[in-house]
């Protein structure tokens, strides 16, 4: 299977419109791959945060249209990373008319959607998107040909019980768009690593390159294999990243490695001996 990572470079200085231009022609450069992947909302950039509003746009807007056109062109999967999305009143898990979401969307070689995944924990702590953006709910697997995604973004990587869920419902590859800043880049890479160890699965994760609302962003787009050997990694500017795998590799190191077979469920909370009686 091969999989092509484009990590945009994504700089003030371009338009959205040229940039969602430019990138469908990316995708379809990438005929000949099976998936290709794209960051965290490229579009506006993950840390523009006064561009949300003014940006965002329905499910099935102009990056929905084009991502689409773009995955048939080639005739590829494409993850299409993240747009801000604006949901229609009423129809998101937050009260209110339309709040937004930092919504992932996956389209089918024949340019239908597979599956859209609203990004679950939102950066920031109590600013930015974290303030801005609705959180999703739900866990989101796309089945391909030979196999199954599980899809996270960006700040989900530092939440591992979100990815154990995702294996727990088969997923073998784990694609994670992100709009990682230059400053965190270790933790970056330690994560794609320990989530690719801890869950034997690939790890496909594809930052963004560039400088927007002044954060420098850390490239090194990464694919990790489920022994946690890096396949490929990119370097700080826009790049594509194209690695083979072989999906059959997850199954092989479970079966020889079978770690996950032993996790122990329901521990109980710790004993507070305080609270005890001094009875045996
Ligand atoms: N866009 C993001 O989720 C940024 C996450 C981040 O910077 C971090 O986890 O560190």
């Amino acid at each position: 299977m091969r999989a092509s990572l484009i990590q945009i470079g994504v700089n003030e200085d371009e338009s959205v419109d040229s940039r969602r231009q430019r990138v469908a022609g990316l995708v379809r450069e990438q005929a000949g791959a099976d998936l290709v992947v794209l960051p965290e909302l490229w579009t506006t950039g993950a840390f523009a945060y006064e561009a949300f509003n003014r940006e965002a746009e329905p499910l099935e807007g102009p990056t929905y249209e084009a991502m689409a056109k773009a995955a048939s062109d080639a005739g590829v999967w494409l993850h299409a990373g993240s747009i801000p999305e604006r949901a229609a009143p009423g129809s998101g898990s937050a009260a209110g008319d339309g709040p937004l979401y930092n919504t992932s969307l996956v389209f089918s070689p024949s340019g239908e959607l597979a599956a859209a995944y609203r990004k679950i924990h939102r950066f920031g702590f109590d600013k930015g998107e974290a303030v801005l953006m609705g959180a999703g709910q739900e866990l989101v697997t796309v089945r391909m040909p030979g196999t199954t995604l599980g899809v996270a973004t960006c700040y989900d990587l530092r939440f591992p019980e979100l990815f154990r869920g995702l294996v727990d419902a088969g997923a073998e590859i784990l694609v994670l768009p992100a709009g990682w800043p230059e400053r965190r880049r270790a933790h970056w890479t330690l994560l794609a690593q320990a989530r690719a160890v801890e869950n034997q699965a690939f790890v496909l994760a594809c930052g963004t390159a560039g400088t927007h609302a002044g954060v420098p962003q850390a490239g090194h787009s990464i694919v990790v294999d489920p022994w946690g050997e890096v396949l490929a990694e990119a370097g700080p500017d826009e790049e594509i990243l194209t690695v083979d795998l072989d999906p059959a590799k997850v199954a092989g190191t479970r079966e020889q490695f079978p770690a996950l077979k032993d996790r122990v469920l329901g521990l109980r909370p710790p004993h507070d001996a305080s609270s005890s009686s001094s009875s045996p």
